[in-house]
């Protein structure tokens, strides 16, 4: 191991991706599984990290507050929801530690508010820590520029398993963004969400959205780009969430030696 690891704490540790965290961590020669956090009151407060992941004691027993171990960790990785997030990106400014952010589903007020925290906290904050989804962004910026302005129809669709909060993704959202950008298209202006009864023919500058909320599916992207006679389709799959974790764990360790500010996965992966 070496002798830089960084001390990681996971909140949200019973969780799919916390649970799931766990085990990347463990099998992270260069970091250091430091302490969980379950919800405040959790009857899996005191449980062991390694047993509630279902890969074997690893001695570090979960806790319900940060309070209690904030000593013991230099950065938190958190994939919960975005009023947790934000209170413990505030712990984070207050007690000088980093954070990668797995969360999606903020609004444009909270992620204003995360901006004002990173400013004091190094964050990365990512909708999608997988090196192919991250990838695929930069494939769609190059098919978004070479044919966006000749007659091809964008259209984004997702789906995710039964369980999924928020919709449209936040990778989908992203994917627009990233599409949007390259054309000088504003997502908010162009984007549509909903199409339902006599909602009339297409804008051609409409970037469209379409979710599928079904069964274990762990994320599926495709961006379609449409025209008469032909059609192309960016597609990535997640068959596991260990792809997201492996992400956010090579984020916690690069962010440890990172100033303040708001990193995205092209910083930790050196894409742009
Ligand atoms: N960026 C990326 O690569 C990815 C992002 N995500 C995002 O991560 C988030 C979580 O997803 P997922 O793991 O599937 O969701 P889960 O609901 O399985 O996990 C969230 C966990 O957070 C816990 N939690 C809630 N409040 C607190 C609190 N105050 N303190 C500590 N823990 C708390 C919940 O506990 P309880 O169950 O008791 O409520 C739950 O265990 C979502 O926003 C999702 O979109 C997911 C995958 C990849
Ligand atoms: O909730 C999930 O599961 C996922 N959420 C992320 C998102 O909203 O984009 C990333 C991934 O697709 C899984």
């Amino acid at each position: 191991m070496s002798r830089t690891a960084p001390r990681i704490a996971i909140v949200g540790v019973a969780g799919r991706m916390g649970r799931t965290l766990v085990n990347a961590v463990m099998q992270d020669d260069d970091a250091v599984l430091a302490g969980g956090i379950v919800e405040p009151g959790s009857s899996l407060a005191g449980a062991d990290l390694g047993e509630l992941a279902g890969v074997g004691r690893q001695g570090v027993a979960a806790v319900d507050s940060l309070e209690a171990i904030v000593d013991d960790f230099d950065v938190l990785i958190d994939f919960t929801a975005p009023k947790v997030t934000l209170a413990n990106l505030a712990f984070c400014a207050e007690h000088g530690k980093a954070i990668v952010i797995g969360t999606t589903g903020l609004s444009d007020d909270e992620q204003a508010e995360l901006d004002g925290y990173a400013e004091r906290v190094p964050t990365v904050f990512a909708p999608n820590m997988s090196v192919g989804v991250n990838l695929t962004l930069k494939l769609l910026e190059t098919a978004a520029k070479a044919l966006g302005d000749e007659g091809y129809d964008i259209e984004v669709i997702e789906s995710h398993h039964r369980h999924k909060v928020d919709a449209p993704s936040g990778t989908a959202l992203r994917m627009g963004e990233v599409v949007a950008g390259a054309l000088d298209r504003n997502l908010k202006e162009h984007g549509v969400f909903e199409r339902v009864g006599q909602c009339g023919p297409r804008d051609p500058k409409e970037i469209g959205f379409a979710t599928v909320r079904a069964g274990d599916i762990v994320g599926e992207h495709t961006v379609m780009f449409a025209t008469e006679g032909e059609r192309i389709e960016i597609t990535h799959k997640a068959s596991s969430r260990m792809t997201f974790a492996r992400g956010a764990v090579r984020a916690a360790r690069w962010v440890a030696e990172r100033e303040a500010g708001r990193y995205g996965m092209s910083d930790v992966l050196g894409l742009d």
